[in-house]
């Protein structure tokens, strides 16, 4: 599997600077999978509903009557505008819901159903890989009592990426990079694990970033080759993510390129 390809709710409607970059590697014969979120939708929804939730770590605490919209949001509307639009495009994609399919276990240290923990099992995507479709993915898992759990898109982003083994996991977001001292410092072009993981314990990372950073950090431990957060509203740095080889020097980078520290 080549590349995965997370793409934020932040990103709203603005998602036709993707067409063309997935038109390439579809063009290349590379093979691809996209996870959606949809965080803004999803509080919209609730707060139709008159729900509140709070976050918890960059996690939306979820109880069960909340729950039942996180899935309909997720797993139904924007998946089936993911679905649509990138057919529109001449892309094979396939609603693919991540508890209905059974990709990800996913248990909550609280009791609600909100995601602690997932992990993923990418055997049922087999078969839309021999089809040569691209499966699209809603990020919402069962636990082991088979209840509907809502995983941040992130988390279950990085957690297939590890079962797929894909080169590359690509975070499109409405950001230009992982920043230092956001938003005032200065974009980070090209770092490994080990020194990201340490400003992350320096606690620099909040809101969104935070759960991203850990997905970053989570995909690298199973071992997927290199990590990119770049803008999903700029082409060319979407192009960038998916043409850059982790080896090669990252000078003209149009995001954050995260690899492995590999001399411990
Ligand atoms: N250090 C940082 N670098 C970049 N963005 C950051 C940082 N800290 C917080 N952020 C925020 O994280 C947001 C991206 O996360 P999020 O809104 O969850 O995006 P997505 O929906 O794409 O997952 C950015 O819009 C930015 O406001
Ligand atoms: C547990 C948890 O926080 N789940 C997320 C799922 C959607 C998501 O992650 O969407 P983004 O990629 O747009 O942030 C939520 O409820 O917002």
């Amino acid at each position: 599997m080549s590349v995965l390809i997370k793409v934020g709710g932040s990103l709203g409607e603005q998602a036709a600077p993707l067409i063309r970059p997935l038109q390439n590697l579809q063009n290349q014969s590379r093979s691809f999978v996209i996870v959606h979120g949809g965080g803004p939708r999803i509080s919209a929804a609730l707060e139709a509903a008159g729900m509140k939730l709070p976050f918890h770590n960059g996690l939306r605490r979820t109880h069960s009557q909340a729950m039942v919209i996180v899935d309909a949001v997720l797993g139904f509307s924007v998946n089936s505008e993911w679905v649509s639009l990138l057919r529109a495009n001449g892309i094979a994609a396939v609603p693919v819901h991540g508890a209905k399919s059974g990709l990800f276990l996913a248990e909550s240290y609280e009791g609600d159903h909100t995601a602690d923990w997932v992990e993923a099992y990418a055997g049922p995507l087999e078969a839309a890989f021999v089809r040569h479709e691209i499966p699209v993915v809603a990020p919402i898992g069962h636990n082991s009592r088979g209840q509907r759990m809502n995983i941040n898109a992130d988390a279950a982003a990085a957690a297939l990426a590890g079962s797929l083994q894909v080169e590359k996991l690509v975070f499109c977001t409405n950001v230009s990079g992982i920043y230092l001292n956001f938003p005032y410092g200065d974009r980070i072009d090209s770092i490994t694990d080990k020194k990201l993981e340490k400003l992350y314990q320096q606690g620099m990372f909040e809101g969104g970033m935070r759960p991203k950073v850990e997905a970053v950090l989570n995909a690298l431990r199973y071992k997927v080759n290199a990590v990119y957060v770049v803008d999903g509203e700029n082409e060319a740095a979407i192009e960038w993510a998916f043409a850059n080889h982790p080896e090669e020097p990252v000078s003209g980078a149009l995001g954050t390129r995260i690899t492995r520290y590999l001399n411990e």
